[in-house]
């Protein structure tokens, strides 16, 4: 498994906002919080970006980070990601941020401290490009967007 550094930048991580861990033992992310001075209230349909209080260096181009949704927040309450994913690339060094976006149609409140996100590492590929005639034929050929049915 890799092993990245997570710097802490707002000295209330550990302090006065819990520093993020993965919930169990099983998680695969790590819940972010919300390094904010006070309560911040987003209206239907606004977007925000929120400090994480820390700063990230993946360092090896095999990985990356990605911000997604936690779901019950997501689902029931509309706190969802205004970049829909936030991609984090490997050499990325400054504050780590979340595009907080409420889709929801009531008034969201996010207070210091709260995970309000998720961190989930993930390993990156690199695309070769060659020019070619055509592929070795498969079983699903070009079909797709539904072409396999519903039932
Ligand atoms: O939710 C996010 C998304 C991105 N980032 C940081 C890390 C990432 O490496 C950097 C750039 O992100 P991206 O490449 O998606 O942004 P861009 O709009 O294409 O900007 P750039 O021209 O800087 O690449 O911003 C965050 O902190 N949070």
């Amino acid at each position: 498994m890799i092993d990245i550094e997570l710097k802490v930048l707002d000295p209330r991580l550990g302090d006065s906002i819990p520093l993020p861990e993965p919930a169990t033992d099983g998680s695969a992310g790590m819940d972010l919080r919300a390094a904010v001075e006070a309560p911040l209230t987003l209206k239907p349909g606004e977007s925000v970006l929120v400090p994480t209080g820390m700063a990230i260096h993946i360092g090896d181009p095999g990985w990356c980070a990605l911000i997604v949704p936690r779901s019950g927040l997501g689902h029931k309450q509309g706190l969802v990601m205004g970049n829909l994913v936030g991609v984090i690339d490997a050499d990325y060094q400054g504050p780590l941020m979340i595009s907080a976006w409420n889709r929801g149609t009531a008034e969201l409140t996010i207070t210091p401290g709260d995970r309000i996100a998720q961190l989930l590492l993930v390993p990156v590929g690199r695309a070769r490009l060659r020019v070619v005639d055509g592929f070795s034929p498969s079983r699903r050929g070009e079909g797709g967007f539904g072409s396999t049915g519903v039932n």
